[in-house]
């Protein structure tokens, strides 16, 4: 089994939805996936099993090692880090950003208890300035502007060590100078080999961080295409995930995407 992740025929279905049909993925240790496909595609499903947050309806999920219904979910999940708008959503408003932190090494959201390891709130300023936040350690989270959050969601999402990191659209709601800085920093994670294996979920080709090594392509729950980007991230690829004729530009190892305009009468 792969280091990271084995998926092999992992089928999610609720009611008459087919929500992922048949989805295979291996993740090996040192990679970085993005995960591409646009609104229902059924990429935060993926997440959500890959997070041992949801099992599948059929199919095997293997994750860490361990396969998903024959292991502990508690004793799995903190060794994933994850980071969603849904998560963000439960973190009290009042929280101070260092407790944000802080509290995910002990599997909570919302301080509650006074005597949280020295060795931990190092650690947590240490995350907090690796991604630029150090001096919001202070400040309430419910104060910061929604770049500020992401960046402070990251840094949670890496408090356990994890050996696998999850991000669901970390860019989403940022302005343009708040989305280059995130991918710079995403870049700056690609790039460090002590760093997790990722995966990032996005919309845009736009968001894909230089260093990031592999892509997949999802549309209606199935697997459009997965493998290396240089590869697999072609516009013949991208307009079949997107269901419309996209011209795809590379500048450098950043690219980007829009539709083919109509030929001139
Ligand atoms: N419990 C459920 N019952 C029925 N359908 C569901 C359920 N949960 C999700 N879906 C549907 O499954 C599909 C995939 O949802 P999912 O949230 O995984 O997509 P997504 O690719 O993350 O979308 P987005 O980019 O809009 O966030 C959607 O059509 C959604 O409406």
């Amino acid at each position: 089994m792969s280091d990271v992740l084995e998926f092999a025929g992992v089928t999610v279905v609720r009611g008459h939805n087919t929500l992922l049909d048949e989805v295979d993925w291996e993740i090996e240790e040192g990679q970085r996936w993005v995960v591409l496909g646009p609104n229902g595609a059924g990429k935060s499903t993926l997440l959500n099993i890959a997070s041992a947050r949801m099992h599948p309806t059929r199919g095997v999920a293997g994750i860490l090692g361990d396969v998903l219904g024959a292991v502990d979910v508690f004793e799995l999940r903190p060794r994933i880090g994850f980071a969603s708008a849904a998560i963000a959503e439960r973190i009290p408003g009042d929280e101070l950003v260092r407790d944000v932190v802080l509290t995910a090494s002990y599997g909570r959201i919302g301080r509650w208890r006074e005597d949280y390891d020295s060795f931990d709130a190092g650690r947590a300023d240490e995350l907090l300035a690796a991604l630029g936040v150090d001096h919001l350690a202070d400040r309430r989270f419910g104060t910061l502007s929604e770049g500020e959050r992401k960046r402070v969601q990251i840094a949670r999402a890496l408090m356990t060590d994890p050996e696998l990191l999850l991000l669901d659209e970390p860019a989403a709601g940022l302005d343009l100078g708040g989305r280059e800085d995130l991918v710079a920093r995403l870049a700056d994670l690609a790039a460090d080999l002590a760093a997790p294996a990722l995966v990032l979920v996005t919309h845009h080709v736009e968001e894909i961080p230089p260093g990031f090594t592999d892509v997949l392509l999802l549309r209606d729950g199935k697997v459009v295409a997965a493998g290396p980007i240089e590869l697999t991230l072609t516009a013949k690829n991208l307009s079949a995930t997107f269901g419309l004729p996209l011209e795809l530009e590379q500048h450098g190892e950043r690219y980007s995407a829009r539709a083919v305009a109509p030929a001139q009468p």
